[in-house]
């Protein structure tokens, strides 16, 4: 179960990310992962992490439909690697090299889905 705090992420709006702001700091950015506790950070701190693991193929690629109905209706869309058993993502804003709200944003929503 998704806790409240990631709920809320969820419920908040996905806005424009100019070119110009600022990727989060990895202390904004540790801030923000205790809404979403299921996601790493990668070394560099410039992607948001998440892997699933799943019972079979079908599976794995039902949750990738439901990812990708989320990602277009928010044009913010994580890159998906899946196969038997498994789904790993990986969130960034590209326009900034980093991580931007809107990536934990994505993925608390990501967190709401059935999995
Ligand atoms: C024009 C369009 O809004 C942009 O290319 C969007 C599409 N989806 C995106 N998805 C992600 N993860 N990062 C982006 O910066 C991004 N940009």
């Amino acid at each position: 179960m998704p806790t409240s705090a990631a709920s809320a992420l969820a419920r908040e709006v996905i806005g424009p990310c100019p070119r110009t702001a600022a990727p989060l700091s990895r202390a904004e950015s540790e801030t923000l992962l205790g809404q979403v506790p299921n996601w790493t950070l990668s070394p560099d701190g410039t992607l948001l992490l998440r892997a699933f693991v799943l019972p079979d193929f079908t599976t794995a690629y039902a949750l990738v439909e439901r990812i990708a109905a989320l990602a277009e209706a928010a044009d913010h869309h994580p890159d998906i690697a899946f196969g038997w058993g498994y789904v790993r993502l990986s969130l960034q804003s590209h326009s900034i090299g980093g991580l931007h709200r809107n990536d934990f944003i994505m993925a608390a929503r990501i967190e709401t889905l059935p999995h």
